[in-house]
């Protein structure tokens, strides 16, 4: 469940940390985070330069204020265990491990992250893009009760998803949304933060706008973006919408009435609304506020 301490990650976006253009211009960008790709969006022969061109970025002037995240290649791959003492020595807010199958993948990284001392406040995001993955969900979702356990954030890869299980992406992810599902309740049970796939259609705003919202009702925090102009679409969508913040604002309101202080249930409008609804209000105005609060 989402509280008034969640963070802000409507706009997720990747950057390849390979494009020195992309990386230039992500500072100046109005995602809630950055995920500096060393994983897919890095040709094999670029990796250790792209490593490299990293660790130099981000210690330099153009490193963004926001949430900064770095996807490794999975630990088991050749430029697994190198990618992570990259991430580790960017002093990111977390490393995101693709390919995840399973809680052993997490518990790995967290005794290899440990090993190089990083702090605990370095957290793991899981990308799940694995049928296997999907299978496990319990069990990764479980590591978030585990305070021991780094873990933090769940991301969609649908594409690699698509790809493993030949499951359509079209029309309008109607095959894939069960599975999008599971993962939202999974991540919800074991407090992470649930982020939704990439569209790769970056020029169809339209589209993605739809996306986006289909997104939210399904219980997503935010989208992993591709390209910068799908932050603004995204940002719009994840947020409150006014009516729902004046609708969040009446239910305050009618709970702090002498006569309603000491009820569970009132009446509202013609609609029965309790305390959990309070609840559900005051972190949608907290979210709104927090919004706000990044705008000015
Ligand atoms: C998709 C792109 C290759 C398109 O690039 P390009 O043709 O250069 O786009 P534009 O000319 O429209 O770009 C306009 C300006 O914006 C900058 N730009 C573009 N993309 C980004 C970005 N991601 N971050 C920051 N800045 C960006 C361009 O440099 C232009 O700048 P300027 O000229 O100065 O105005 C490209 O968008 C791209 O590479 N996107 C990211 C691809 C990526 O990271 N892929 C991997 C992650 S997705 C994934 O793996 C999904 C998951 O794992 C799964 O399985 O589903
Ligand atoms: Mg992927």
């Amino acid at each position: 469940m989402q509280d008034t301490t969640s963070p802000l990650r409507r706009s997720v976006l990747y950057v390849p940390a390979s494009n020195d253009k992309a990386l230039a211009k992500c500072a100046s960008l109005a995602c809630d985070t950055v995920i500096f790709d060393l994983e897919d969006a890095v040709a094999p022969e670029r990796k250790p330069a792209a490593r490299e061109r990293l660790r130099e970025f981000l210690a330099g002037d153009g490193r963004p204020g926001c949430e900064v995240v770095v996807r490794i290649n999975a630990l088991g791959s050749e430029w697994g265990t190198e990618d992570l003492l990259a991430a580790r020595a960017v002093k990111p807010d977390g490393i995101l491990l693709p390919k995840v199958n399973g809680p052993r993948d997490i518990l790995d990284a967290d005794a290899a992250l440990d090993e190089m001392d990083a702090p605990r406040s370095v957290k793991l995001w899981a990308m799940i893009e694995t049928a296997r993955a999907v299978l496990n969900l319990g069990p990764i979702a479980e590591l978030g009760q585990n305070p021991a356990a780094r873990l933090a954030c769940l991301v969609a890869g649908t594409n690699d998803l698509a790809r493993e299980t030949g499951m359509s992406l079209a029309p309008e992810r109607g095959y894939m949304t069960p599975f999008l599902l599971q993962m939202v309740m999974a991540g919800r049970a074991g407090s992470l933060g649930v982020i939704d796939g990439v569209a790769n259609d970056f020029r169809d705003l339209e589209a993605f706008g739809r996306a986006c919202q289909d997104a939210r009702a399904m219980g997503f925090d935010g989208k992993t973006l591709i390209h910068p102009a799908q932050i603004g679409p995204a940002n719009a969508a994840f947020a409150p919408q006014p009516t729902e913040v004046a609708e969040a604002r009446a239910i305050v309101a009618a709970f702090a009435l002498p006569e309603n202080r000491e009820r569970g249930a009132i009446s509202l409008e013609g609609r029965m609304v309790e305390r959990l609804h309070l609840d559900m209000a005051q972190t949608l105005l907290a979210r709104a506020r927090a919004i706000e609060e990044k705008q000015q």
